[in-house]
């Protein structure tokens, strides 16, 4: 077992232990660890730009009037002669079979279908097809999407995800975190969910695309995003749209592009193991796409990168102040070669002994 240089969640935060060079400034400068903003300071700073959430749903009939419901509110004036914050909430049905649509439709939201959003082009199934249908669907200069499977869920989610985005410059893309308790019903329980994130896509970024591995929910479904950048990049058809926009956004902008808030806490329905397979694997995909053939991977083929070949996981855990730190654990994997060889060359070393003792 690698030991790691920090135990996550003890002591000060060691942003500069962040393995990749730049990383602990990035962590510095783009991570809000505090919603300090109101929807009335934002709605001073949109200065004409329209704001849609968009909200994917496939058979989310139990959960998405509540989504709509939590998020309507911004949709008002904010005050006496102040325009909305968010000027709407669209629902776009990825195809559902129970009473999705019409749950929605009743809590306020419009509704569009993945067909309706970009009439003409012919669908495909998965979760991104619908995000990127959604563009076709609204003219709002930002968007906010948001999973319709969340419960508890609650305005300010919006409110956090849109400070970065309205107040800084030059940032197109703003991922929320948060602690993600396991079971719904739990009201301590703060972690044990993101098991795809925690198993799968932290190793496979510290891996293939280090320079995210401070961001600290990078599959999370809940981000905003300018239309400036959402329009310039593909989007991966089904759940590899998260690492997706994220690497493409890194190459595309550069990482001073991406900043994260923490929004508290989420809560969501969880899916089998084996469906978390099928999505980890079209994950998997994305990243090999985006990221195969460069210098990098080369290098972790024969036994790189970094010292002693070794990759810096970058792990998050909440301290008892409810800050989240930065752990890194530098991995590194020595292969032995194969025992037959080594035998072999021992038998030989033997041998070569035997006979010169034979002829001393
Ligand atoms: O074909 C699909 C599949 C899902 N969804 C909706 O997308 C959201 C998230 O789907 P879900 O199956 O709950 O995803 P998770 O297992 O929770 O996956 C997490 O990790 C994924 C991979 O990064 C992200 O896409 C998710 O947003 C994030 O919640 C929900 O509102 C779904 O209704 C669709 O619209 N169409
Ligand atoms: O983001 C993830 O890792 C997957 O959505 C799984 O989340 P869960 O372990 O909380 O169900």
């Amino acid at each position: 077992m690698n030991a790691p240089v920090r135990a996550p969640g003890t002591g000060p935060a060691p942003v500069d232990a962040l393995g990749v060079p730049g990383l602990g400034a990035w962590y510095r400068t783009r991570t809000w660890h505090d919603v300090t903003w109101s929807a009335q300071d934002l709605v001073r700073g949109k200065e004409g730009r329209r704001v849609a959430v968009v909200l994917p749903a496939l058979d989310e009939e139990t959960t998405v009037g509540g989504v709509v419901r939590a998020f309507l509110p911004l949709t008002r004036r904010q005050g006496p002669g102040m325009p909305p914050l968010v000027d709407e909430v669209l629902v776009v049905d990825s195809g559902s079979t129970d009473a999705t649509v019409a749950v929605a439709r009743a809590a306020g939201a419009r509704v569009v279908t993945r067909e309706e959003a970009l009439p003409g082009v012919p669908v495909r199934p998965g979760k991104g097809e619908v995000l990127w249908r959604a563009l076709a669907a609204t003219d709002a200069d930002i968007v906010v999407y948001a999973d319709s499977d969340l419960v508890d869920v609650h305005a300010s989610l919006v409110v956090g995800l849109l400070g970065p985005i309205l107040r800084e410059e030059g940032v197109h893309l703003v991922k929320a975190f948060y602690a993600r308790p396991l079971r719904l019903e739990t009201t301590t329980e703060k972690s044990g969910g993101g098991r795809v994130t925690e198993l799968l896509a932290r190793p496979a970024l510290a891996t293939f695309a280090p320079q995210l591995g401070g961001v600290v929910q990078p599959l999370g479904g809940e981000y905003a995003g300018t239309r400036e950048l959402l329009e310039q990049v593909p989007f991966a058809g089904g759940y590899g749209i998260e690492v997706g926009l994220l690497l493409d956004t890194l190459a595309l902008l550069g990482l001073d592009a991406i900043a994260q808030v923490d929004v508290g806490v989420r809560k969501h329905r969880h899916r089998d193991l084996l469906s978390l397979g099928v999505a980890a694997q079209e994950i998997m995909l994305t990243i090999a796409r985006r990221t195969a053939g460069t210098d990098l991977v080369r290098a972790v083929a024969h036994g790189g990168p970094g010292a002693a070949g070794g990759v810096d996981l970058v792990q998050f855990d909440q301290a008892a102040d409810g800050r989240w730190r930065p752990g890194t654990t530098h991995v590194v994997v020595h292969d032995r070669p194969p025992m037959a060889e080594v035998l072999a060359s021992l038998r030989a070393a033997a041998r070569a002994d035997g006979g010169q003792r034979r002829s001393a």
